[in-house]
């Protein structure tokens, strides 16, 4: 896979991808429906709705009860009560995916510099990050609020590449949904997906990506094959 030659960095996707947090989602998100008076929802249907930050989460976990002008009236208390439910959990549920401390021992191991970039709250991503002994990895971490646009802008990943001085054809983004893949489509970097993810209730077959690993590790190696002279 020639597209990965040149890549000297890795830009890495957190819920999904590392972490399975759609139980953290799932206690959150049902806590702020049960002080809105809403009765309780599935981890099956949280985990179509995941991907595109809070803001579209809670507007998605809305939508299934009540009509636009009821959810912008209530918008603002429902993400206030959504984020005291995550931040008093968060991480208590989630758990790592196999190899994910391996791979990125072993991405690190080989010589890339690694960024994460994830949709979620900065504020929910340094803690839970830290938590799971994930924060030593990183030499930057971009969350959803971070800058003015998040994936699937090319913004967050096109500045990673300006703060490692690289062009996106040398940084690799890795994660688990089509959001991802058009981040990285539009930067012009390479991008890997793994399928045990939440892409949107969609097959990861149907994400434009150059190539299906199915683990962080496995990823170490697909790109060590490649880079290695
Ligand atoms: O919080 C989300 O919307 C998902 O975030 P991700 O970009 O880490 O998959
Ligand atoms: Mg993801």
């Amino acid at each position: 896979m020639s597209v990965l030659a040149g890549v000297r960095a890795a830009i890495i996707d957190l819920d999904g991808t590392m972490l399975d947090t759609i139980p953290d989602f799932h206690v959150a998100i049902n806590g702020m429906r049960a002080e809105l008076g809403l009765g309780p929802i599935t981890r099956e249907q949280i985990a179509l709705m995941v991907g595109k930050g809070s803001e579209n989460l809670i507007r998605s976990v809305l939508a299934l009860d009540w009509d636009a002008a009821r959810i912008e009236a209530a918008f603002a208390s429902a993400m206030d009560a959504y984020q005291r439910h995550y931040l008093s959990i968060n991480g208590n549920h989630s758990a790592l995916y196999p190899d994910v401390l391996e791979g990125l021992a072993a991405l690190k191991a080989q010589g890339l510099r690694l960024a994460c970039v994830t949709n979620k709250p900065i504020a929910f991503t340094t803690p839970l990050l830290k938590l799971k002994g994930l924060d030593g990895f990183f030499e930057v971490v971009y969350g959803g609020d971070s800058l003015p646009r998040k994936k699937p802008d090319p913004l967050p990943l096109q500045t990673v590449c300006a703060d490692f001085g690289l062009q996106p054809a040398q940084v690799v983004a890795i994660g688990d949904s089509s959001n991802d893949a058009q981040a990285a489509r539009a930067a012009g970097c390479p991008v890997l997906t793994v399928p045990y993810g939440y892409n949107h209730g969609e097959s990861v077959h149907d994400i434009d990506s150059d190539g299906i690993v199915s683990t962080l590790l496995e990823a170490a190696s697909l790109i060590r094959s490649h880079t290695h002279h």
